[in-house]
């Protein structure tokens, strides 16, 4: 036996100090590779929903009613059914409500708990009793791996459980302990979780998703377009922060930087209350704010207004400063005459303009910030940088998340890959070397991280200005279209200049020959693995599918953003990726937390399986069961350097 071999076997054994030690281990792996492969979800563009979000994962896109059917069958009614699927995603909400109308809640408690515990069963089942206890709320741990494992010894079992279940009614703790199996449920329904990118911006609750995201128990992330722009602006790159501030005045989001992560906006309030004291800044209206009063909306667009200018024109320096982004394009504040009140766009042609009052800019050096705007942004990185809890959340992205995964045979990525008309690979140009498909989001990612731990300043400033690159350029994999156009959104009437075209991945999504040689770029096999991306709102009320190539490309825009319903004609997708195979769920909009419980509205409108396996899949057929198998080959090895007398055992 080589020495670097034996030296970690010994290692090895210091896990599994003797022969039955290994011996078991052995079988208890073996024994996990044929379960049932575990439940995947798949959520995309979340947009700060925190409750549609939250519902979804509460339902797991219909895996819980799905289970409740498999249960019960016909043997409950259809109206029973929602009641404790509603209950099982609401237990607290739904209890009270049940508590007004019923008579009996004794009984209640009863048929409630008996349900609750055949679901949890079920549920249970396909993972190993060890997942089960690690899942298992500490305080009911024993009680509830009583009630949900067969009791062979038992002779009489009705009456044991009986004896448990109303004991566990009679001092109290029924409402309690429904609780916990509602979540044990909802926790077991799903056993990895994968967001595929843009968590912020738009809603009103991105915060409250990074929070619900850290105490998760499985999860990856991939990195959107979005949540980029948000890790630039908390490691304090001013274009980042500027676009920031400007999503969110724009969304009426204000909250979620003042009340949510404490950043204060008293500095760039008072510079646009002295700085635009006269201009009703109409161009600057903002979404989603019929709630604000009249003083609130002229003070949210006076912010608004005054942001935009300062995102231009620290925008125009990193492009300046970055010439190999080549995006000078972008840089549009020297185009406008100020005399003629026009902008002369990059195609060459003057569009008049909507807005002519820019009391900040100095048109010798429109890129220079005045000493007002300096110091709003100046204080305003400070904030970024020292706020506590969003450095906490951009920790979760950094930990769980990337540009892209690979998991089970699939390729996730919020975006695209960059691709010339012909299909090949595009190259992009990355500070001075030329990447393309894999290696290019491999460069970027690891800029990325730069920018959070690089030592060297030089490193972290060029992560820094990825970020921003990340965001806007067209060669960038997570915004994919030819440009952003901010400005001519802002400031020309004619629609035609607001136009966003996307990049040749869209429009080549249907070419099997070109899906499969991205598939194998990712080193996955074109014949079993599949795409998933989100980023590009499904239009299903045009005809849209989500299911692109065959069902080997799936887009899965959740469409939870509320402002782009409209657009979509639907709440959007979320995918499923269970022993059976892929089923994507589509969803209605989703109303509330309380119209959910008391319409106990499920809002799946629609399960259909994308691709279906014939043999059900097991853990041995995944990733994990792949690492499984290593290990049991390493602990075979090491049994047999026990019985080679190669390895003594400690007894
Ligand atoms: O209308 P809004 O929300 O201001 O944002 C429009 C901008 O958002 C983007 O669509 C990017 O956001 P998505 O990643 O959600 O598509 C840009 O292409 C566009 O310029
Ligand atoms: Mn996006």
């Amino acid at each position: 036996m080589k020495k670097a071999e034996l030296r970690y076997l010994q290692r090895l054994a210091e896990l599994y100090p003797t022969i039955g030690k290994a011996s078991t281990e052995i079988i208890n792996l073996q024994s996990i590779l044929n379960l049932p492969k575990g439940t995947e979800h798949f959520m995309s563009d979340l947009h700060g929903e925190y409750e549609a979000f939250s519902h979804v994962l509460r339902n797991g896109s219909g895996a819980v009613r799905k289970k409740i059917d498999d249960v019960f069958g016909h043997t409950l009614s259809n109206s029973d059914k929602k009641a404790l699927a509603t209950l099982i995603y609401y237990p607290k909400e739904k209890m009270q409500l049940v508590k007004k109308t019923e008579e009996d809640m004794e009984n209640w408690y009863k048929i409630t708990l008996y349900r609750l515990i055949e679901v949890c069963k079920t549920t249970a089942s396909k993972y190993t009793r060890s997942k089960v206890r690690k899942a298992l709320p500490a305080d009911y741990a024993y009680v509830i791996e009583e009630l949900i494992t067969e009791k062979a010894e038992v002779l009489d079992k009705e009456a044991y459980y009986d004896s448990i279940v109303n004991t566990i009614i009679q001092i109290g703790r029924a409402e309690n302990f429904i609780i916990a199996l509602a979540e044990l449920i909802q926790r077991l329904v799903v056993d990895h979780l994968h967001i595929l990118g843009d968590i912020f911006d738009r809603g009103p609750g991105p915060h409250f998703i990074m929070d619900r995201l850290m105490n998760y128990h499985s999860l990856d992330i991939q990195w959107g377009n979005h949540d980029v722009v948000w890790m630039g602006a908390a490691v304090g790159q001013r274009a980042c922060i500027a676009t920031v501030l400007r999503n969110s005045i724009r969304y009426g989001n204000l909250d979620i930087l003042e009340d949510g992560y404490g950043i204060n906006m008293l500095p760039l309030a008072t510079f646009a209350m002295e700085v635009y004291k006269d201009d009703p800044c109409n161009a600057f209206e903002m979404k989603g704010t019929s709630n604000y009063n009249a003083l609130e909306k002229e003070l949210g667009q006076k912010m608004h207004k005054a942001i935009s200018i300062i995102q231009f024109k620290l925008e125009g320096q990193l492009i300046h400063r970055h010439r190999e982004f080549h995006m000078e394009d972008r840089c549009l504040l020297h185009r406008i005459d100020p005399v003629k009140g026009t902008v002369t766009l990059s195609d060459g042609k003057e569009y008049p303009m909507l807005d002519t009052e820019f009391p900040t800019i100095d048109w010798k050096h429109p890129y220079e910030l005045t000493a007002g705007e300096r110091d709003v942004i100046e204080r305003m990185e400070t904030a970024f940088r020292n706020c506590e809890k969003l450095q906490k959340h951009m920790r979760l992205l950094l930990d769980k998340g990337g540009l892209y995964k690979i998991y089970n045979g699939n390729l996730l990525f919020h975006g695209c890959i960059p691709l010339n008309e012909d299909g090949s690979l595009k190259e992009i140009q990355i500070y001075g070397k030329k990447y393309k498909g894999r290696e290019l989001y491999d460069i970027l990612e690891t800029y990325v991280r730069r920018a959070f731990f690089a030592v060297d300043s030089m490193e972290q400033r060029k992560g820094m200005d990825i970020l921003w690159f990340i965001w806007a350029s067209p060669s960038s994999p997570l915004f994919g279209k030819d440009k952003m156009t901010t400005f001519e959104r802002y400031f020309i009437a004619d629609k035609e200049t607001h136009k966003e075209t996307k990049g040749a991945y869209y429009h080549l999504l249907e070419d099997e020959k070109v899906v499969d040689t991205l598939l194998q770029e990712f080193d996955l096999s074109p014949e079993h693995g599949h795409i998933i991306n989100g980023h590009v709102p499904v239009h299903q009320g045009e005809g849209e599918s989500p299911v692109k190539c065959n069902g080997k490309v799936i887009v899965i825009d959740g469409g939870f953003c509320k402002a782009y319903q409209k657009v979509t004609g639907i709440a959007g997708y979320t995918l499923i990726y269970n022993s059976y195979g892929l089923i994507l769920s589509a969803h209605e909009p989703f109303t509330s937390k309380e119209d959910a419980v008391s319409k106990e509205s499920d809002i799946v409108s629609n399960r259909v399986s994308v691709h279906y396996t014939s043999k059900r899949r097991l853990v041995g057929d995944t990733d994990t069961g792949k690492a499984l198998r290593e290990r049991i080959e390493e602990l075979m090895q090491l049994l047999d350097a026990y019985r080679k007398g190669y390895i003594k055992e400690k007894k």
